[in-house]
Order: C-alpha cells, then sequence, then structure tokens
C-alpha cells in the first residue's frame, strides 16, 4: 500500500466520526407515550409474548435480521494474528458490507480469548442476540474445531466467512474459469499455497464440484503436505495429503492447472508460473498483497488466467461476493444451519450471474470495461445489483429444501420482486459511477479534465484530494497559488499543484488577453464592453471556468459553492449556453435516502416554467436518469389530485401531462397528483386507477421553484444520512455543474465523477 492510500485509508477511517458503524434507532421516542411505550411498561409485552413462544422474538426484536461478526483477531486476512482489538476494523468493515449489500445489521464482537474451547462457550452464549453468526478471521485449525461446536450447540446459521464464503466464490471462478479454457474439473491438476481455513474449505468445496482428491496438491509454511509428514499437520489438511517425494511449492508446480492461493504476499515466483500447463488458471487470493501480481504473471505466461482478491484487478474472487447473500437468504427463511447445499446453490447462482447478459443497471454502470463473460470476467462484480436477486433466493429454496427453514417463502417470486426494491433502495448506485469516471480518466484523461472555479474553498480542496485518490477527474483549480498553497497545508492535505492538479491563477495568468478577448467577442452585442470585460475575467471564476472550456481546454466545471445559481448561471449561459435542439435549462436534484433515491425537478432555474418547460426539463431530468442507470417514473406534483382543482397552477401541471405524453410515450409519467400518491402507490390507487406509472415515483416534478427546491431541502435535511447529489444542470452544451452554498465534500466528489460520466458521453455510450 503506498504512502498516499494509506494516509487516505487512515482519514476515512477517523473523519468525520471515528469508525465506520453507529446504531440508528428505528421507532420514533419523541414523547412520554413514546418512551413509555418502547422502555417501561410497554417493553414487558414484548417480553412476556417472547417468553411464552420464543419464535416471536423475530418479530418484537431486531434478531432476525441481526448478525454478530466474531472474531479473535488470530488470522486477521493476511495480516496474521494481530489480535481482536486491531482487527475491529476488518469486522467493522464486514459490518458495513452485510448492511449496504443486503440490508443486514451487525454486531461486531470481538473476543479476547485464544483458548478454541472458551471461545466456543462465549459464542454459544450469544444465540439469544442473534439471527446468525458470521465467524471471521480466526485461525486455522482452530476455526475448524469452533465453527463445527457452533454448528452442533447452535440452533441459527454458523458460518465462517473464510471458509466458505471464500469456497464458494472460488468455487464459481473455478467453474468459469475452466470453461473459458475448455478443460473438465475432474482432470486438471490443482496446486494450493496455504492449508489453513480458507484454502481447505475451499478444496473441500472443490472436490464436492467434482475436483479428484488425487490431482490436489497442498503446501503450506512448511513446504508440500506428504503422507508422514508430522511438523504442522492437522486431521483437515492430513485429509489432502500425498505419497510424494515433492517438498517445496517449486517441486509441485509442473503442470499445474490451477494455482489456488490462501497464504501470504509474494509466494509464487515466475518460474513456477512457467512450468504450469497451458492456459492456467491462477487465484492468488491473499489479501491485502496476492501471492503473486498479475502483471508478474502476464511478463511469463501471456496466457493465464488470473484472479486476485482486490478491487484494482479484473476477477475480484472475495468472500464480499457471497456472505451477505447468503445470510439474507438464510435469515428470511428462519434457517436453523447452512448445509452444503445452500452452498452449492450460492456457487451455481455466482457463477450464473457472470454468464448472463448484462443488466442495464450494470451496463451503465461499468459500460468503459468489457464485462462480457470471459478471461476478464469469470465472476461478477461486487457492486452487480443483481447478486442479491440471484444468490439470496437460490440459497433461501436450497435451504427449504434441506428442511432447515422454519419460515418458509411461499412465493419465490414475489420474495425475488422484494429484494429488487432493495437494489434501488440501497444507495449503492454512486460506486459504479465512480468506478466509470476511473477508467476514464485512465483511458482518456484529455476528456477528463474538470475546472473547479473556486479552487480556494476547503470543501473544494478536500473533494479534490478525494477526487485525486480516487482518480475520478483530472482536476484544475482557479484560484490564487499562495492562498491554496497554505490551506492545503492548514487542511493536511496531501495533493500538490502541478504533480496532482493544474492551477489557473485568476491574478495572471499569460492567456488572460486571450480569455477577455473572447469573453467581449461572445458578449460585445449583449452590451459587454472591452472594459467591462477585462474586469469580469479577472474575477468572476465561474466565466474564466466557462471560457476554458469553450476554448477546449477544460472539458467539465464545477462551481457555485457561493453566492446564487443565478449568478453562476449568468456566465455559463453566456460562453457554453444551451445544447442543441434544448429551449431551456433545469436543475435536478437527486436525494438517495435510505429507502428510496428520488429526484427532484426545477429545484434552481425558472421561477415559474411554463407548461412547455416543466415537459422539457422532466424529459432531460429522465434521459439523465436514465444514463445513470435508473428507470425513471415521473410524477408531475400539485395541490390538486387527478383533476381535483382548476387553480392555474393545476391546470398548467395537466398541460405539461399532455405535452410529455406527445414528446416521450415511453415515459411512465401521471398527474397532476398529491405528494403522497407519488410514492405511495397503495394511495394513488385509492384516488385514481388506470394511471400508467407504476410503484413509487423517482422523478418529483413541482409547480414552480419554490416547491421543488423547498420539498429538496425538507428531505434532504429530515433525511438526515441521505446521499445528496445535484445541482444537476440540465440543458447546458457542456457538463456544468452549479452547486449550493451548502455542498458538502461528498456532494462536490460525487458531482465531479459526474460531470467526468458527462464530458466522456460520446464514448461511453458509443461502447
Ligand atoms: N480473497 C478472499 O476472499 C480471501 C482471502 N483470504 C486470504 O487468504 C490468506 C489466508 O487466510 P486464512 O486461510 O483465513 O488464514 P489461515 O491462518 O487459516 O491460513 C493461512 C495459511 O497460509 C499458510 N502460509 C502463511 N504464510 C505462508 C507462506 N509464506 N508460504 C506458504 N504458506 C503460508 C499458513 O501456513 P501455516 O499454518 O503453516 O502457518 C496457513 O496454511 C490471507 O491472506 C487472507 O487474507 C482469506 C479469506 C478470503
Ligand atoms: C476477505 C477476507 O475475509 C480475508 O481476507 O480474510
Ligand atoms: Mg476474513
Amino acid at each position: 500500500m503506498d504512502q498516499r492510500f494509506r494516509q487516505a485509508a487512515l482519514e476515512y477511517h477517523e473523519f468525520p466520526k471515528p469508525g465506520k458503524l453507529q446504531i440508528a434507532a428505528t421507532k420514533s421516542l419523541v414523547n412520554q407515550r413514546d418512551l413509555a411505550l418502547a422502555y417501561s411498561p410497554g417493553v414487558a409485552a414484548a417480553c412476556e409474548e417472547i417468553e411464552q413462544d420464543p419464535s416471536t422474538a423475530v418479530r418484537y426484536t431486531a434478531r432476525g435480521n441481526l448478525v454478530g461478526v466474531v472474531t479473535n483477531g488470530t488470522a486477521v486476512l493476511g495480516l496474521g494474528n494481530i489480535g481482536p482489538l486491531a482487527a475491529k476494523p476488518v469486522m467493522e468493515g464486514k459490518a458495513v458490507l452485510f448492511k449496504k449489500f443486503a440490508g443486514i445489521d451487525v454486531f461486531d464482537i470481538e473476543i479476547n480469548e485464544t483458548d478454541p474451547d472458551k471461545l466456543i462457550e462465549i459464542i454459544a452464549s450469544l444465540e439469544p442476540t442473534f439471527g446468525g453468526i458470521n465467524l471471521e478471521d480466526i485461525k486455522a485449525p482452530d476455526c475448524f474445531k469452533v465453527e463445527r461446536a457452533l454448528r452442533d450447540r447452535m440452533n441459527i446459521p454458523v458460518f465462517h466467512d473464510d471458509q466458505h464464503g471464500t469456497a464458494i466464490v472460488v468455487g464459481a471462478a473455478v467453474l468459469n474459469g475452466l470453461e473459458v479454457i475448455g478443460k473438465k474439473i475432474d482432470e486438471v491438476k490443482l496446486v494450493t499455497s496455504g492449508a489453513g481455513a480458507a484454502a481447505l474449505a475451499c478444496l473441500d468445496l472443490l472436490v464436492e464440484l467434482g475436483l479428484p482428491r488425487k490431482n490436489i496438491w497442498v503446501t503450506d509454511i512448511d513446504g508440500v503436505v506428504f503422507k508422514g509428514r508430522e511438523v504442522g499437520m492437522d486431521p483437515d489438511k492430513a485429509q489432502y495429503a500425498q505419497e510424494t517425494d515433492a517438498r517445496k511449492l517449486a517441486d509441485v508446480m509442473a503442470g499445474a492447472d490451477v494455482f489456488l492461493g490462501l497464504s501470504a504476499g509474494g509466494v509464487l515466483k515466475q518460474d513456477m508460473v512457467k512450468a504450469m500447463a497451458p492456459q492456467p488458471l491462477i487465484l492468488a487470493l491473499a489479501n491485502p498483497t496476492p501471492e503473486i501480481l498479475p502483471e508478474q504473471v502476464y511478463e511469463v505466461r501471456s496466457d493465464a488466467i488470473m484472479c486476485t482478491g482486490r478491487t484494482d484487478y479484473p476477477n475480484q474472487v472475495n468472500n464480499v461476493l457471497c456472505f451477505p447473500f447468503i445470510f439474507r437468504g438464510a435469515l428470511d427463511v428462519g434457517a436453523t444451519t447452512i448445509t452444503k447445499d445452500m452452498e452449492i446453490a450460492a456457487v451455481r447462482a455466482v457463477a450464473e450471474l457472470a454468464r448472463k447478459e448484462q443488466s442495464d443497471v450494470v451496463a451503465s454502470a461499468y459500460r468503459t470495461q468489457n464485462l462480457s463473460f470471459g478471461r476478464e470476467y469469470l465472476i461478477p462484480k461486487p457492486f452487480d445489483p443483481r447478486l442479491i436477486v440471484h444468490i439470496a433466493p437460490a440459497v433461501a429454496k436450497a435451504a427449504m429444501d434441506s428442511g432447515v427453514a422454519t419460515r418458509p417463502i411461499e412465493n419465490l417470486e414475489a420474495y425475488k420482486d422484494q429484494l429488487q426494491q432493495f437494489v434501488y433502495h440501497s444507495g449503492t448506485f454512486m460506486k459504479p459511477i465512480f468506478a466509470v469516471a476511473k477508467r476514464c480518466v485512465q483511458e482518456t484523461p484529455q476528456t477528463s479534465r474538470v475546472v473547479f472555479a473556486e479552487g480556494e474553498d476547503e470543501r473544494v480542496l478536500r473533494a479534490v484530494q478525494v477526487v485525486v485518490d480516487e482518480g475520478i477527474a483530472k482536476p484544475i483549480l482557479i484560484g490564487r497559488p499562495a492562498v491554496i498553497e497554505r490551506r492545503l497545508e492548514r487542511f493536511g492535505l496531501r495533493i500538490k499543484a502541478g504533480a496532482d492538479f493544474d492551477l489557473i491563477n485568476p491574478e495572471y495568468d499569460e492567456r488572460y488577453k486571450e480569455f477577455w478577448g473572447t469573453y467581449y467577442d461572445l458578449t460585445k452585442r449583449k452590451g459587454v464592453t472591452e472594459a467591462y470585460a477585462k474586469i469580469e475575467t479577472r474575477r468572476r471564476h465561474t466565466l474564466i471556468g466557462s471560457l476554458m472550456i469553450h476554448k477546449g481546454m477544460a472539458d467539465a466545471m464545477i462551481c457555485g459553492t457561493f453566492g446564487t445559481h443565478a449568478l453562476h448561471l449568468h456566465y455559463v449561459d453566456q460562453v457554453i449556453g444551451l445544447r442543441t435542439g434544448c429551449n431551456t435549462y433545469g436543475a435536478m436534484n437527486g436525494l438517495m435516502l435510505p429507502n428510496r433515491q428520488v429526484f427532484l425537478v426545477d429545484t434552481h432555474v425558472n421561477y415559474d416554467p411554463t407548461a412547455d418547460q416543466i415537459a422539457e426539463i422532466t424529459l432531460m431530468a429522465a434521459e439523465e436518469m436514465l444514463r445513470l442507470g435508473i428507470e425513471p417514473k415521473a410524477a408531475l406534483l400539485s395541490h390538486s389530485n387527478f383533476g381535483s382543482s382548476n387553480q392555474p397552477s393545476a391546470v398548467k401541471m395537466r398541460e405539461a401531462l399532455q405535452k410529455l405524453r406527445d414528446l416521450a410515450p415511453w415515459l411512465q409519467v401521471d398527474g397532476e397528483m398529491h405528494g403522497d400518491c407519488a410514492l405511495d402507490e397503495s394511495v394513488r390507487n385509492t384516488i385514481f386507477s388506470g394511471s400508467n406509472l407504476t410503484g413509487e415515483a423517482n422523478l418529483l416534478v413541482c409547480p414552480n421553484i419554490d416547491a421543488a427546491n423547498i420539498a429538496y431541502n425538507l428531505l434532504k435535511t429530515a433525511a438526515g444520512n441521505g446521499i445528496a447529489v445535484g445541482p444537476v444542470l440540465l440543458g447546458a452544451a457542456k457538463p456544468v455543474h452549479i452547486l449550493t452554498a451548502s455542498a458538502t465534500v461528498r456532494r462536490i466528489v460525487n458531482m465531479t465523477a459526474l460531470a467526468v460520466l458527462d464530458s466522456n458521453s460520446e464514448r461511453v455510450s458509443a461502447l
């Protein structure tokens, strides 16, 4: 890990609050009555029900959706025995992944105990708290004993993620890898480096999938696992001992079709790779440093297929593809354990998903990568929103078939639909946009230059630090060099002018004459004199940024962190103007709330838009949402509900609806309607039947700027920790986003990624 990334990781963990987790209450507690219900005396009712019938705990407590991620810190990633306290960041991380990818709540439990028997007692005693136990980073062979004992004793799923989560994903990658190179699982030779928790569980599952035991050669820190070896042996390892004189990894690599590394960084050498069979499949999965890096493999074997455990290379084989979803399925049917059949169902679901056509969401999100099934895409990406919809129902069904489901699901199709909703509500949608932006920067930096008009602002500087760390844009800052340098130092930021970003000094730039000349040419018939053009070009940074885009020196702009929207739009309009075919600008704001995504228009531009403008803005917003991989469902909002009022604003929305129906017959849109009808289909259906709008609307179109702006700010503030995206400027000829004075660092970063997507739109949509 380089020093910069290390520093970024530490900052991520420390700010704005230490750690990655907090507890959130699911019930309101705002008055005396709530207090009486939540606590004494009301809570006693829930206690008594559970005492009489323990199965009701799933109704009255959070247990049914609560998993304990439990470790004693004895084999943490590839870091070794670093102890339970140092393991806590990893366990918090697993908790975040459970929540983000599958909506599962987690308590991370770090236990200061290395004696496996005592560990078993402690964990077994936690059964009343949890719906499932995810064991994590406990060293082999203790982990085998602990898991077996807990599976016997506990009546909830116990799953050692490093064993079975890894095995499931490795199983899928091996099945798909062999399919790509045309080899059969019962004919290949496999060599491991590592004979610990992960490696042995992978081997057990691969044997289950058809790999003959005699074709497996296991090595660990003491070399080859052979019959008669006495050092570092245990019964689980002994099952794979071979009758052989070979003693070292290098001795068994000749002719190997598959290498499975679950040991430590740098163990596999180029000479060993050279000795492998044609088209070798190499899974170098040690974290954070793999047994060998892909570039080292390709130097000596261009015919190899590579997988690592890391995000920054293709084919990320990591148990994150499995554990959130296998628990989702198991919890939803109240499984009492996780059976081999549930694991195999998960393997098949992961493997099949990579072979399927890409969903719209994934295709639009990762469009710049080659994501058709093949050498660089053996298994799905962790942010593939289809994972939950595929794996969880497969696991739930296998649990029911195995007879371990205490709450069987009658209608699996309805269950899939319910999980689909989760995908859209989970707010993971920014991440793939970052991935595309990053790819654009790597491949076409010349069209990924974003100019930040307010380059001296603290939030902008902090955001640019993230932009540079993440590699999601080529930043250009407008600001005084001495001021920027001083502030970077004061805020402890690491970015440097020249190396990480270009700097435009508004007080002195050789191109000043060229800039004001262009501005004057563009505006001399709009009342701007030469003298005024000179003054404006020196003091208005949004104007300088717009001129840079106009002259091809930048590709996109982020501005507006001070002042009014109109102040900035004025210069954008003068220099960049409307996109061909557009008659108006509009502003769209998105909110990624915990349980829904909504976009609102027009929050910032048109004070009282006409019906034509509303129709045009709605259409531009819907198209922008489609580009983000979100299916737009538009509601035209009003104080009037489907014709209940004839006030001018209601009539205007009805006219806008007719225009939209003509302009965009493909768009799900209806109105005019109340806000509750928009967001709740059941309310809508009681008022009006036959709407072409189904489900929850996610594009809320307001009759005027007051309504849109007020609704947006109320929702944003009331929702607390939702992610805000916007305002997205609609209608401009080039990607420019005018933010607001309340823009946060996170919002600036999000908008930068969006701007890069826009500035590469021709390339992105051509691919
Ligand atoms: N990509 C993924 O999803 C996952 C990756 N992993 C990674 O796999 C690795 C092992 O994890 P886990 O099985 O949980 O840990 P364990 O401690 O249970 O096993 C580690 C194994 O690797 C062996 N080993 C350690 N150092 C070397 C070395 N230099 N050369 C050869 N063998 C060595 C150990 O041998 P001995 O016991 O003799 O010391 C042991 O057999 C870690 O790097 C971890 O990050 C784990 C789970 C999931
Ligand atoms: C991914 C994981 O669980 C590990 O490396 O330990
Ligand atoms: Mg682990």
